[in-house]
């Protein structure tokens, strides 16, 4: 069964003068990870609302096509039965706070679907654990470090042990150190806890490890939705939508042309060993016209 299936889809605001979606065909598979980037204003966020049914819940306008979460139409579930399938995490977690004790502010939602309270320690005890705020227990979400309240906010959304998790620019208003544990925490999504991960984020260096697919979007439209590697062939393409392709990529792929290989590699540690491949050959080239 598909994790989001979303079929002749537009979307438009009350009272814009354009739809802020298009046409939109998608469909995500359970456990995929995938990559959303696109322009200031394409509409990432507005498709991400669109998942984690927000619209057409929350705002008013005019809502045309079909969006189903693992085969269900979400425009018919429940605010509750949304929650424990689709969890969304924010650019700035403070958006989500909403409790005095980060105890508190990850057991609330748990509380709230009636969850049994062994269930409550044992999924706050696990989530802790993850998410690395063991000792940040007691302490108000409010007055920690960004990437502190980061964690939390996705600790208290991986305790509700939703199918599905999006990520609305999660690491936008972090420092480095913070941003690589966010990626960390990426990686555990996917592989550890089997979810369907879809995240809006402009680091597309490092986005390129973790992704099996990436999404283009421009201007309300789906412009490129492809496996990873098939994503980043063509580059002048990606230049033309101002697309940040990593170096390396481009490096790889300016030599790859010449040599014509079968695929190009994309992640780093993969373009190390054919760039160190290519050297080494010349290096012993050089060594035989000696
Ligand atoms: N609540 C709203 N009411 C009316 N128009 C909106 C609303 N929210 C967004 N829009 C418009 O919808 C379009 C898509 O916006 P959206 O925020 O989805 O884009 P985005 O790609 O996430 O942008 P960014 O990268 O800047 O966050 C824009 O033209 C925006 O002005």
């Amino acid at each position: 069964m598909k994790a989001v299936e979303i079929k002749n889809f537009s979307w438009k605001y009350d009272k814009a003068r354009d739809y802020a979606l298009k046409d939109i065909n998608l469909e995500i598979n359970d456990n995929e990870f995938i990559g959303v980037i696109g322009p200031n204003e394409s509409g990432k966020t507005t498709l991400m609302n669109v998942i984690k049914g927000i619209i057409p819940q929350n705002f008013t306008g005019i809502y045309k096509g079909d969006v189903k979460i693992y085969g269900d139409d979400v425009a018919g579930l429940s605010p509750i039965e949304i929650t424990r399938r689709v969890g969304m995490v924010f650019a700035d977690p403070e958006s989500q706070f909403n409790s005095m004790s980060v105890e508190e502010e990850i057991t609330f939602g748990m509380e709230n679907i009636g969850l049994g309270i062994d269930e409550i320690a044992t999924r706050l005890n696990n989530v802790c654990r993850l998410t690395d705020i063991q000792n940040l227990l007691e302490k108000p979400p409010y007055n920690l470090s960004g990437g502190q309240k980061q964690r939390i906010a996705i600790a208290s959304i991986l305790a509700m042990q939703p199918k599905i998790i999006i990520l609305d620019e999660p690491t936008s208003m972090l420092d480095p150190i913070s941003k690589d544990m966010i990626f960390d925490l990426l990686k555990i999504m996917k592989t550890e806890l089997k979810l369907t991960v879809i995240v809006v984020e402009h680091n597309i260096e490092q986005l390129v490890e973790i992704c099996d697919k990436f999404l283009l979007v421009n201007k309300g439209v789906i412009e490129k939705y492809d496996n990873t590697e098939e994503f980043f062939t063509n580059i002048d393409f990606l230049d033309s939508r101002n697309v940040r392709v990593p170096s390396g990529i481009k490096i790889i792929n300016k030599i790859g042309n010449l040599n014509k290989p079968k695929s190009l590699p994309i992640k780093f540690e993969e373009i190390v060993k054919v760039l160190t491949k290519i050297l080494d050959k010349n290096r012993s080239k050089q060594y035989e016209y000696k």
